[in-house]
C-alpha cells in the first residue's frame, strides 16, 4: 500500500502551497508520455485539450471532443500511478448547463480515470464549479489566457492593466469560494500572477505567468521539443531536442533500408530449409 500512500492528492497540493514547495505539472496525452511524465517526478499530470494541437494536428483546441479526451485520459491513466491526474473539459462541454457539465466531468472520471477536471473560466463558472465539487468532482480552474476562446481573444497576454488584474483577482476569489482546489494562470503578467497568488489560499499553477505562481505547467511536446514544425511560445524553455533526436534516428533507419544495411544477421530468423530458392541479391 505504500504506493497508494505516496499518491499526490488535492490536499497534498494545498499543503505544498502552505509550505512554499513548488508544484511541477506537465501535460501527457497517451501511455508512453504518461509513463515518461511519471518517471520525471512531476506532481500533477494534465491531459490537456492542447491534445488537439500537439497530437491531433488541429489549429486550435476548439475541435477537441469529450470522446477524444476520454480516450486519451484512459491511455494516460494506464501509464501513471503517483501523480494527480487532471483532465481538461473540452470546448462547450461545461457550458450547456450544470447538468451537462456534471455528466461530462463524470465521464472523464469514470471512463477516463481522471482524479479531477479542469475548465476554462472565472466568476461565470462559479455555479458549475460548486455543483461539481458538491457531487464529489475536484475542479481545477483556468483563468487568464483561455485557448478555447481563441476566436474571441486570440492568444494575448492578460492582466496588463489594473482593471484586468482586478477582474482576474475577482475570478480567482470566486473560483476559490466555489470550491476549486487550484487553478491554472495562463499568460498573465508576473505582477498579476503575484497579486492573484497572494489573494487566494489555493495553489496557482502558472504557464507563461512568471515566477510568483505556486507551481508551473508546460506542454510535454514543448518541454522536449517533440515536433517537426517547431511552434514555440516565448515562455517555453526547451529541455531536450526530442524531435531532432527522433528524426535523425528515423532518417538513418530509412537510409539503412534503402542501402540494405538493415536488417543484418542478428535481426534475422533462420529455419532448417528454404521452401523455395529465390535469387540472392
Ligand atoms: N504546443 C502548445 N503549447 C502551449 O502552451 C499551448 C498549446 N500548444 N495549445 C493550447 C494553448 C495555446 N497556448 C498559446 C498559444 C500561443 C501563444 C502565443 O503566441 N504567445 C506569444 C505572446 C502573445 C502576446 O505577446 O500577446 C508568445 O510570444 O509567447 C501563447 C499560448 C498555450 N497552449
Ligand atoms: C497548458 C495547459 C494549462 C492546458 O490547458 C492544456 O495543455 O490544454
Ligand atoms: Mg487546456
Amino acid at each position: 500500500m505504500s504506493e497508494r500512500k505516496d499518491r499526490v492528492t488535492v490536499a497534498r497540493l494545498q499543503k505544498m502551497k502552505r509550505e512554499r514547495e513548488p508544484i511541477a505539472m506537465l501535460t501527457a496525452y497517451d501511455y508512453p508520455t504518461g509513463q515518461l511524465a511519471e518517471a520525471s517526478g512531476v506532481d500533477v499530470v494534465l491531459v490537456g485539450d492542447s491534445l488537439g494541437m500537439v497530437v491531433l494536428g488541429y489549429e486550435s483546441t476548439v475541435p477537441v471532443t469529450l470522446e477524444d479526451m476520454v480516450h486519451h485520459t484512459r491511455a494516460v491513466r494506464r501509464g501513471i500511478s503517483r501523480p494527480l491526474l487532471v483532465a481538461d473539459l473540452p470546448f462547450l462541454t461545461y457550458r450547456l448547463g450544470v447538468r451537462d457539465a456534471l455528466q461530462a466531468a463524470g465521464r472523464l472520471m469514470q471512463e477516463g480515470g481522471a482524479s479531477a477536471v479542469k475548465m476554462e473560466g472565472g466568476r461565470d463558472l462559479a455555479p458549475t464549479v460548486k455543483a461539481c465539487v458538491e457531487a464529489g468532482i475536484p475542479v481545477m480552474g483556468h483563468i487568464g489566457l483561455k485557448p478555447q476562446a481563441v476566436h474571441q481573444t486570440g492568444y494575448r497576454i492578460q492582466g496588463k492593466t489594473e482593471q484586468s488584474v482586478r477582474e482576474l483577482v475577482d475570478d480567482a476569489e470566486a473560483l476559490t469560494e466555489a470550491g476549486a482546489f487550484a487553478f491554472v494562470l495562463e499568460c498573465v503578467t508576473e505582477e498579476a500572477a503575484q497579486t492573484i497568488s497572494e489573494s487566494v489560499p489555493v495553489p496557482t499553477i502558472g504557464i507563461g505567468s512568471g515566477r510568483q505562481c505556486d507551481g508551473q505547467v508546460l506542454v510535454f511536446h514543448d518541454v522536449v521539443q517533440f515536433s517537426v514544425n517547431g511552434f514555440r511560445p516565448s515562455f517555453v524553455k526547451t529541455y531536450a531536442d526530442a524531435g531532432e533526436t527522433v528524426l535523425s534516428g528515423l532518417a538513418e533507419y530509412v537510409r539503412d533500408v534503402k542501402n540494405r544495411r538493415f536488417p543484418q544477421e542478428q535481426h534475422v530468423f533462420h529455419g532448417k530449409s528454404a521452401v523455395y530458392g529465390g535469387t540472392k541479391r
